[in-house]
């Protein structure tokens, strides 16, 4: 059996019983009952995935995939392709990108990886390579890579996750980087969801009216050329997806089976945890919702997750700014939990 299917077999419900004593402490803290509302759900979520009652204050692991898209030369992104390039190197050299400064906040170590960039990036210090192919084929004409290749990548993101889970982190965070891959979202999300690409594609970089309308073409093009199967998450990923969809499922995947959390981000997080959830339904209880991107679609993907959005501050990025906020919010969470007295039985560690 590959590395794959065992990590699916090993993923299982969450820990009811963490979860009933974690209400049952929260009932009894000097805070009121209730009062803490979604805080409180945050907790109570996170013993289920772990199985402890009185989970310690989790170390986190930020994941962000880099990856590059045929499909740029439709002109569906108002930025050029170099900018993955440009902000991959950021990431990892200049160390001076919005997501380092967020996993600094979060104190999340970081974990780079090239999982397809349309360029040589051998010789790029802290970058892990693990690079398929240079971009994928252009979703507009045809698949953007293979089945192996869909495996592949998702047991790129499986291998990380395993040997961080080893490392003691219990929290991950999901971001990427890849010009373009909001048109492969809007293809992911449309094929789960059964969504059209008017109503299924955004402005991704902020592109003008005259792109979307173009942008819109490329999607229904995309569909209709490829007809992805929606019972069939390695299907839709091999079609319309990407490299680093297929890392951040297998992230996600790894994560639940080792019981860890994985917070997502924004849009594109979004659309890789509908292909984990194609693969394992069961795995969307280890996945927590960090901030609404501006993406027009996410809102309505993420309740279709059975998901609701923490934090809502207008970002139209995916490098796991709002999850790095979740992970704060999330340590606040436990930190009240932990720390506030008890009035009556108290849960032990
Ligand atoms: O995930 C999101 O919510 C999101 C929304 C808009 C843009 N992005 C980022 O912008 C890039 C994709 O945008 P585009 O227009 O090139 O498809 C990619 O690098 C993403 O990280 C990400
Ligand atoms: C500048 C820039 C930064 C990003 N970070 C994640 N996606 C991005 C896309 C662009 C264009």
């Amino acid at each position: 059996m590959g590395l794959l299917d065992e990590t699916l077999n090993q993923i299982q419900p969450l820990d009811e019983e963490a979860m009933e004593k974690a209400a049952f402490r929260w009932k009894n803290l000097y805070t009121g009952m209730g009062d803490l509302g979604k805080m409180e759900t945050m907790v109570t979520q996170f013993a289920g995935v772990t199985g402890e009652a009185m989970p310690a204050i989790p170390k986190c692991c930020t994941v962000i995939a880099c990856s590059d898209h045929g499909v740029y030369a439709e002109g569906v992104s108002a930025y050029p392709q170099s900018t993955t390039v440009g902000m991959t190197k950021a990431y990892v050299e200049t160390k001076g990108a919005a997501a380092n400064a967020m996993a600094y906040y979060a104190r999340s170590d970081m974990v780079v990886v090239d999982m397809g960039i349309n360029a040589d990036m051998s010789g790029v210090p802290n970058l892990l390579d693990r690079k398929i192919a240079w971009g994928t084929k252009n979703i507009a004409q045809g698949p953007a890579m293979t089945r192996l290749e869909a495996i592949r990548s998702i047991e790129t993101g499986i291998e990380i996750a395993d040997e961080k889970a080893r490392e003691g982190y219990r929290v991950f965070t999901i971001g990427e980087m890849g010009i373009s891959n909001t048109t492969s979202s809007a293809c992911i999300l449309g094929a789960f969801n059964h969504w059209n690409a008017i109503e299924v594609t955004g402005r991704g970089t902020n592109i003008s009216d005259e792109r979307l309308r173009h942008k819109i073409d490329v999607v229904q093009r995309a569909m209709d050329v490829n007809h992805p199967d929606p019972n069939d998450g390695l299907d839709v990923l091999s079609k319309v997806g990407g490299f680093e969809y297929g890392c951040m499922t297998g992230v996600i995947l790894g994560a639940a089976a080792n019981h860890a959390l994985t917070i997502i981000d924004g849009f594109n997080t979004t659309a890789s945890a509908f292909i984990a959830k194609a693969l394992c339904p069961e795995v969307v209880h280890y996945l927590m919702a960090s901030h609404l991107s501006l993406e027009q679609a996410h809102k309505k993907s993420l309740a279709a997750l059975g998901l609701t959005e923490y934090i809502d501050l207008d970002f139209r990025l995916g490098e796991a700014i709002g999850a790095g906020i979740q992970t704060r919010m999330l340590d606040y969470a436990l930190s009240v939990y932990r720390e506030c007295a008890a009035k009556e039985e108290e849960v032990k560690a």
